[in-house]
């Protein structure tokens, strides 16, 4: 099955393993985050904390570069067509490496990715919520002046209880001005207001989780009426608790009253998840069907933050992958 992702934070694609040789390169003791070839964390919070502690492990664009290109090339073995990356230049800036390197680490390790795969990928610059308004204003900032071509989007992660959206709406705007295609978290720690409140300031053509908008029905009608794609991360939900399993997760009852949404991975190995893992959960714990599993991922190409010969090109391989599928059924009834 041909598969995309639009919502993976770059540091939350680290593997244990992968995290454990860089403690060993920079000698660092990590026996609070990860142990037993698991990381360690208890509730979204300390999740959060726990992402920043992985993430100060890599430190040089070669170190982000195999990070990335470790990542693209996983989700190439599983068929995956597309991948929209998110980082934080701020987490470059916080180990002295400095913005630049950090994104020119990732523009290495998606070049060669492609060239050896053929996967298609592009850049979310996000700001961090809890690392406050300045920070997040500057990430946009950042955005703009790289004029970058793999870096195609702004977004707002972090905790989502910090702060109203109204304070970061500068950033935002910033952004916008910049052509840059917006998304933001919302929805996933707080309740509906939250997506409201995105829709309402940010105007966002997509909402990172925003599942918990399921508890406003006229919400949910605005969702479906505008088109706003949903980013969802069902597994990140079950391990970060928003939801007790995947019977009670809303995505089938989200589908069926007409909201585009997506599947995404969010931070794999944090959740003891992968892309494959998710589709799998779609499929097997939340009964979609082969046509409602592709109907996602086309609804990902469409709104993927790239330019339209890219995206046309995305979409046709798509098709032809569907008919290809569809033909393969005829001929064996
Ligand atoms: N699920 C998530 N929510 C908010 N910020 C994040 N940063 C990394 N993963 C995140
Ligand atoms: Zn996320």
């Amino acid at each position: 099955m041909l598969k995309a992702e639009i919502h993976c934070h770059i540091e939350g694609a680290a593997s244990p393993e992968l995290t454990l040789s860089q403690a060993q390169k920079y000698v660092v003791d990590i026996s609070n985050i990860l142990r037993d070839g698991k990381y360690v964390w208890s509730d979204f919070a300390e999740f959060i904390v726990c992402y920043d502690a992985v993430a100060s492990l890599f430190r040089t664009q070669a170190d982000y570069a195999l990070l990335t290109e470790t990542y693209m090339t996983e989700l190439a073995s599983i068929n995956t067509i597309y991948s929209e990356i998110i980082v934080s230049p701020d987490h470059g800036d916080r180990i002295g490496l400095g913005a630049d390197a950090y994104i020119a680490g990732i523009c290495d390790g998606i070049f060669a990715a492609k060239e050896k795969t053929g996967i298609e990928a592009r850049i979310i610059v996000t700001g961090e919520r809890h690392f406050g308004v300045n920070r997040v204003v500057g990430a946009a900032e950042y955005a703009m002046r790289a004029k970058n071509p793999l870096v195609t989007g702004f977004n707002m992660a972090g905790e989502e209880r910090m702060g109203k959206v109204a304070d970061y709406a500068r950033a935002f705007d910033i952004a916008r001005d910049a052509g840059l295609g917006l998304t933001i978290h919302a929805g996933e720690v707080c309740g509906a207001f939250s997506v409201s409140d995105a829709l309402n300031i940010i105007k966002p053509s997509r909402i990172g989780h925003g599942v918990r908008a399921i508890e406003d029905e006229s919400l949910v009608e605005r969702l479906a009426e505008t088109g706003v794609v949903l980013e969802v991360c069902p597994g990140s939900n079950i391990a970060l608790d928003v939801y007790p399993d995947f019977q009670a997760h809303p995505l089938r009852r989200l589908k069926d009253a007409g909201v585009r949404v997506t599947i995404n991975s969010d931070d794999p190995p944090f959740f003891k998840t992968s892309l494959a893992r998710e589709y799998d959960i779609a499929s097997n714990e939340m009964g979609f069907g082969r046509e409602e599993i592709d109907a996602m991922t086309r609804t990902s190409l469409e709104a993927a933050f790239v330019d339209d010969a890219t995206r046309d090109a995305l979409l046709a391989r798509f098709d032809a992958y569907v008919q290809t599928g569809v033909k393969a059924a005829v001929k064996d009834t």
